[in-house]
């Protein structure tokens, strides 16, 4: 694979109407090169329908897709330009992985050595003449991680691509991911769940109900869940409680001896604690889980019914 290619997603104002449904709309972000991008929403946010259209699989009703500078449509040889999974059950099952690659690569002028290179990145090179028929769904990802990853492309997309790998596979492709980033590529990988793209993403792109949620760091995106705050546990909680207070924090009691102060730090709390003879037995910064802060951010515009007119 090549060591140095810089690539980047433009998506300025697209828009995507089904008849009565907004599947998405006045969506615009960057997908910056050298980095891993989280593409996260609920289950029809619109993330599908996105990645679709900078895929030219799909016409935006309005705004436009780009990548490095070019829709899609411009680009010949697309697969030199963009790899993308998909959806890794669209294949022949009558075809072995070799063969499915083959035709792609003659498809796309690409070397044949391509194939045996892809196959022995994802791990596939021992099973390269079986049938896909045969394949788990987890060999079907892989192959689908393999096929975006024929043409040493600058632009990576992929849409759910942990669902049916095993630990070690999740741990394989989220190393991947990060690789392929550091190479300068733009890698976009979009999910429903926030714990998939956490430990590989840099930067996240949420959506909901097909509009712009956030587009910012991991640790920004963080920082917005309301569960940061200090846990404090003592024995003499009411009392502590109410000192706090008096400072200006606001304090929840979580069980008898416990309790979560928010508008001062960790150390301020040991200190006023310390000055009026509190005892503590424990004193913590909690940050907000990600997931936190995504299902906050998400409640209201999460889709339960797919489909229904907007
Ligand atoms: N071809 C289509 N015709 C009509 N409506 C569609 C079509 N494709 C998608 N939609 C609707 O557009 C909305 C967004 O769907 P999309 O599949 O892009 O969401 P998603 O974020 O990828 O969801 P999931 O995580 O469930 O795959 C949904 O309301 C969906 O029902």
């Amino acid at each position: 694979m090549c060591a140095s290619v810089v690539g980047v997603i433009r998506v300025s104002g697209l828009s995507k109407r089904y008849g009565d449904v907004l599947a998405v709309h006045d969506l615009t972000f960057t997908v910056p090169p050298g980095r891993v991008t989280g593409f996260l929403g609920p289950n029809g946010a619109g993330k599908s329908t996105t990645l679709r259209m900078i895929l030219g699989l799909n016409r935006p009703s309005s705004g436009t897709a780009t990548i490095n500078g070019r829709p899609f449509a411009h680009l010949r040889a697309g697969l030199r330009h963009v790899g993308a999974l998909l959806d890794a059950n669209d294949v022949h099952g009558g075809r072995s992985a070799a063969a499915h690659l083959s035709a792609l690569a003659r498809g796309n002028g690409l070397p044949r050595r391509r194939v045996h290179e892809v196959l022995a990145e994802v791990r596939l090179a021992g099973v390269a003449g079986r049938r896909l028929g045969g394949f788990s769904l987890g060999m079907r990802q892989r192959l689908g991680i393999a096929t975006a990853l024929l043409g040493d492309p600058p632009v990576l997309l992929f849409d759910e691509p942990v669902n049916g790998l095993d630990p070690e596979g999740v741990r394989w492709v989220r190393d991947l991911f990060r690789r392929l980033a550091a190479e300068g590529r733009a890698v976009l990988v979009s999910s429903h769940l926030m714990s998939e793209v956490e430990h590989t993403a840099d930067r996240l792109v949420v959506i909901g109900r097909g509009e712009l949620i956030a587009e910012e760091s991991v640790a920004e995106f963080a920082a917005r869940g309301s569960r940061a705050g200090v846990s404090v546990r003592t024995p003499a909680a009411a009392e502590l409680a109410a000192l706090l207070t008096r400072a200006g924090a606001a304090v929840t009691a979580e069980g008898v001896d416990a309790l979560t102060v928010t508008g001062l730090s960790a150390p301020r709390v040991g200190e006023l604690a310390h000055t009026h003879g509190i005892v503590l037995h424990g004193l913590a910064t909690r940050t907000a889980s990600l997931e936190q802060a995504f299902m906050e951010l998400t409640a209201d515009r999460a889709d339960h019914r797919a489909g229904e007119r907007r």
